[in-house]
């Protein structure tokens, strides 16, 4: 059973991250009061990099005990170690080298000159024996129940590296697979899955501007996922859209606020 999305709109791409960011510090606060932790799926992208940049800025950020937060990531690009465009390496840059993580629970995927050298397959089987280590008997499967799911959301629907159509989206069993042929640079990554996706507490789908405003709307107003993957993207307590007003111009009625 997943959550019915909530859509929240921020006046533009810099508030929405700004707001996100601080959202996110109160999630994570929440956990470790909860149970000592708290974990993070992690995302590339645009949106999903300025709200990590923008955390930095939170004025409550060191409310969070950096040292006991579990990172790890929706996917990645299948680049050799520091490469810039690889989502881990802008991660870093923006968040991860300027507040005390813990570097043995920062959880990247392999990278193209890692141990598995250039071969993604082996780079993801091995992600998804990361992740069933990381599972506690009470996470009911071979996932961590993650606290949050970060997403960015594609001009066509992708989220991850699962795009419309694509082997990736048709996948029920693997928590993680090698995607070739990205249409979004570059053309090799690492993606979870939907149903690994499925198993976080909350998915927090956040993207901005009007090229986004017909996935999200198709997405919220009942597309399928294999034609819209962000449809699909839902989490088990929570599934937040968190949205500028540009990419939220389409978003259907049933999911307006109330007028003040
Ligand atoms: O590795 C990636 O590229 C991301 O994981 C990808 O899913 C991204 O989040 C979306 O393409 C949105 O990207 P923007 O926020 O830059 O539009």
């Amino acid at each position: 059973m997943t959550a019915a999305p909530q859509v929240v709109v921020q006046a533009n791409s810099d508030l929405l991250a700004a707001a996100t960011a601080a959202r996110l510090v109160t999630r994570l606060v929440d956990a470790q009061a909860a149970k000592g932790s708290a974990s993070v799926v992690l995302t590339g992208g645009r949106t999903g990099t300025a709200v990590l940049s923008q955390l930095l800025a939170v004025p409550a950020k060191d409310a969070v005990d950096w040292s006991r937060v579990d990172f790890y990531w929706g996917d990645e690009r299948f680049l050799p170690t520091g490469h810039p465009d690889r989502n881990e390496t802008q991660a870093r840059e923006a968040l991860l080298d300027h507040v005390h993580v813990d570097p043995s629970r920062v959880y990247a995927m392999e990278p193209s000159d890692g141990k598995f050298g250039d071969d993604p397959d082996l780079a993801a089987s091995a992600y998804a024996e990361l992740l069933a280590a990381q599972a506690r008997p009470e996470d009911h499967g071979d996932v961590p129940t993650f606290d949050v799911c970060l997403l960015g959301v594609g001009e066509e629907g992708h989220t991850a590296s699962i795009f419309p159509s694509s082997p990736a989206v048709y996948e029920t069993e693997r928590t993680v697979v090698a995607v070739r042929n990205c249409p979004k640079p570059p053309p090799t990554r690492v993606s979870l899955t939907l149903p690994a996706i499925r198993r976080s507490s909350e998915v927090w789908l956040l993207t901005g501007g009007e090229s986004k405003a017909a996935a999200v709307a198709m997405a919220l107003g009942g597309a399928g996922e294999v034609q819209i993957p962000a449809a699909g993207a839902q989490g088990q307590r929570r599934t937040l859209w968190l949205l500028d007003r540009a990419a939220a111009t389409k978003v259907p009625h049933m999911f307006q606020p109330p007028l003040a």
